[in-house]
C-alpha cells in the first residue's frame, strides 16, 4: 500500500509572522499514522523558521525550487545543499509556472532531481499538459515524454523514492478540476511508463500524486482513485483549516 502525501504548495504568498502561525496551528493536527505524509512548500525566506516550528511533528518542509549545482556564481539561485542545510526535507520540482514562466527544460529538471537525490531531498516531480495539448489528443504523450526525461539516469530505488505530481496546467488556479476520471487515466498510465522505463516495481512503487484545483469538497474523490496517491493544493492549502482537512482526507 502506497502512503499517500498530501503537500501545500504556497507559491509566492504569505508573510513570516502568518508562515509559521500556520504551521504552529496544523502541526498537531495532521494525522500521524502510517497512512499519510503532510508537506508545507514555502517560500526561500521563511523555511528556516518553518523547520524550526515544524521539528518533533510530522510536518514536513519542502521548497519549492532550487537549483541543480552544489555552490557557485548563481546568483539569486539557492541549491540542493543549502536546503539540506536547514533541515528541508522534500523540494518541488519542475512546476509548470517555473517552465513556463522561468523557461525551466526537462533537461535542467532532470539535473534538478538527479541533485535532490544526491544531497538526501526527497523531489515532488511536476508534470502537465496545456489545453491547447489535451485538446489536440497530446496529453499522453507530453506527459510520457516529461516523466522519462526527468527520471533519465535514476536508479530504481530512486524512482521508487520519487513523487510525480500530474497537474494539468488547464486545472491549475482555475477551479476547473479534471474529473476523477480524467485524472487517474493519466496518472495511471504515467505507472505504465515508469514500469515500462525501469521496472515493474518502481511502477508500483512510485507514488504519484494529483494537482489542480484540488480542495476539501473534491478530494475525496480524486483520492478514491486507484493511481492517485496525494495531491499537490495551491490555493486551498494557504488556510490551515483546510490544509489539514485535507491531509485528514487522506489519512481516511
Ligand atoms: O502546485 C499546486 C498546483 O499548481 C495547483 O494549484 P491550485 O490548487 O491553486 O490549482
Amino acid at each position: 500500500m502506497r502512503k499517500r502525501v498530501i503537500a501545500g504548495n504556497w507559491k509566492m504568498n504569505k508573510f513570516l509572522s502568518e508562515s509559521v502561525k500556520f504551521v504552529e496551528d496544523t502541526k498537531e493536527k495532521v494525522p500521524t499514522g502510517d497512512k499519510v505524509e503532510a508537506v508545507v512548500c514555502a517560500p526561500y525566506p521563511f523555511l528556516t523558521s518553518l523547520v524550526e516550528s515544524a521539528k518533533g511533528s510530522k510536518l514536513q518542509i519542502a521548497a519549492q525550487n532550487m537549483h541543480f549545482e552544489e555552490s557557485g556564481a548563481f546568483t539569486g539561485e539557492v541549491s540542493p545543499a543549502m536546503l539540506k542545510d536547514i533541515g528541508v526535507t522534500y523540494v518541488v520540482l519542475g512546476h509548470s509556472e517555473r517552465r513556463e514562466l522561468f523557461a525551466e527544460t526537462d533537461e535542467m529538471v532532470n539535473k534538478k532531481v538527479h541533485a535532490a537525490f544526491n544531497h538526501d531531498l526527497t523531489p515532488i516531480l511536476c508534470v502537465g499538459e496545456t489545453l491547447a495539448q489535451r485538446e489536440n489528443n497530446e496529453t499522453m504523450s507530453i506527459v510520457e515524454d516529461q516523466v522519462k526525461l526527468a527520471l533519465e539516469g535514476l536508479t530504481d530505488d530512486q524512482v521508487k523514492e520519487t513523487i510525480i505530481a500530474y497537474e494539468p496546467i488547464w486545472a491549475i488556479g482555475t477551479g476547473k478540476t479534471a474529473t476523477s476520471a480524467q485524472a487517474n487515466e493519466v496518472c495511471a498510465y504515467i505507472r505504465k511508463v515508469v514500469a515500462a522505463e525501469v521496472s515493474t516495481e518502481a511502477g508500483e512503487a512510485v507514488r504519484i500524486q494529483y494537482g489542480g484545483s484540488v480542495k476539501p469538497a473534491n478530494i475525496d474523490e480524486l483520492l478514491s482513485q486507484s493511481d492517485i496517491d496525494g495531491a499537490l493544493v495551491g490555493g486551498a492549502s494557504l488556510e490551515a483549516d483546510s490544509f489539514v482537512q485535507l491531509v485528514e482526507a487522506g489519512a481516511k
